[in-house]
């Protein structure tokens, strides 16, 4: 019996990567007070008080302040107290740890700048715990700036479509980007929002802070999600660092993205089946000065892979694609 063959996924249709030149990984060219993984010598993790080897497995790392914060936990390090000798680039660093203040109970309560204790939203007491890697060392491992292009539009103007091409493109190139898009991410961490205005609102301002840290890892985070206020959208841009907040309208006309309806639910919506549908019966805010808008020419839209090039020529001119 013949069996049809299974039809090729997306991801069966990637080329392969293109080499691009890898961040140079040979040493690591931190800030001048640099950082690292603290292990000891057989290549364990670092203890706390005991005299530690920076190692980092085949990146041979500068000069490191290594003092071990036994809150951190992982054998990663903290700014604080420690006695710190530095090595030179091809040897592996010792550093000697010291916690002189740790309470009995094993907790620290050396270190603590009670004037930096704080309170956000509804968090008391909390302190902004600083880590010596940071986005600069991670973008230099990478070779790329991390951004977030934010792409918003009606339901079917394309948002998924630009995202995936987009991705797509940059991998073939050798960027790392992450997907964060609107259906999915209400598959898991969204998944208790609705869609009245609040949870909308809500749905929002958890992916921008994704987007964030994502941008903050050095990533090229694309978020593709309706986001149908402005000032949501506007909240974003301002968690972020000036100019790492890409916004990307999908200007599609309504009717076309009625026209494509590929889930059926602008057919639901003007039967009264769904209730506020964005465009329908709920509002969509255009933005009014995102850097890029993605529309129709003569009546045609570009096809997705001349819009991800439009995206991917913008990252170029402004520097995100290189450290
Ligand atoms: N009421 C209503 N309005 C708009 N969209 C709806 C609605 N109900 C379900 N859906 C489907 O959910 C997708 C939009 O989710 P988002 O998280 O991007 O929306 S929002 O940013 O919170 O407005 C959206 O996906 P896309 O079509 O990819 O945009 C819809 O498929
Ligand atoms: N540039 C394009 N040219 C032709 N069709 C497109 C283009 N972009 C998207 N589409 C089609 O439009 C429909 C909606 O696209 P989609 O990316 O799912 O939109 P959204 O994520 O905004 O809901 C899909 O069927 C998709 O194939």
């Amino acid at each position: 019996m013949l069996t049809a063959a299974p039809a090729p996924s997306l991801r069966d249709s990637l080329p392969p990567l293109a080499v691009r030149p890898p961040a140079p990984r040979s040493v690591l060219p931190g800030p001048a007070e640099s950082r690292v993984v603290v292990g000891a010598q057989d290549g364990s993790e670092g203890r706390r008080g005991s005299l530690c080897w920076a190692v980092r497995p085949r990146v041979v790392l500068r000069p490191v302040m290594a003092v071990g914060d036994p809150r951190a936990g992982n054998g990663y390090v903290g700014p604080g107290e420690g006695a710190v000798r530095l090595g030179s680039e091809a040897a592996p660093v010792m550093a000697e740890c010291h916690f002189p203040t740790d309470d009995a109970s094993g907790n620290a309560t050396s270190g603590v700048d009670h004037r930096r204790v704080s309170t956000v939203g509804r968090s008391t007491n909390i302190l902004w715990q600083e880590c010596p890697v940071g986005k600069l060392e991670r973008q230099k491992m990478l070779g790329q700036k991390g951004c977030v292009i934010w792409i918003t539009g009606l339901s079917g103007s394309g948002k998924s479509t630009m995202a995936c091409a987009l991705s797509r493109e940059l991998y073939c190139r050798g960027y790392l980007t992450y997907l964060l898009d609107g259906d999915n991410v209400r598959h898991g961490l969204n998944k208790d929002l609705s869609f009245k205005p609040e949870d909308r609102v809500e749905n929002i301002r958890r992916i921008g802070e994704v987007a964030k840290l994502f941008a903050d890892a050095g990533i090229i985070c694309i978020a593709s999600l309706i986001s149908p206020y402005r000032r949501d959208r506007d909240g974003c841009r301002a968690l972020l660092p000036e100019a790492t907040f890409i916004e990307v309208f999908m200007d599609m006309p309504l009717e076309l993205c009625e026209a494509r309806d590929p889930k059926g639910l602008y057919k639901l919506a003007r039967a009264g089946k769904i209730k506020g549908f964005t465009g329908i019966d709920d509002p969509y805010e255009a933005p009014l000065n995102s850097e890029m808008v993605i529309r129709q020419k003569d009546g045609v839209c570009p096809s997705p892979a001349a819009m991800a090039e439009q995206v991917i020529l913008y990252l170029e001119v402004n520097g995100y694609l290189q450290v």
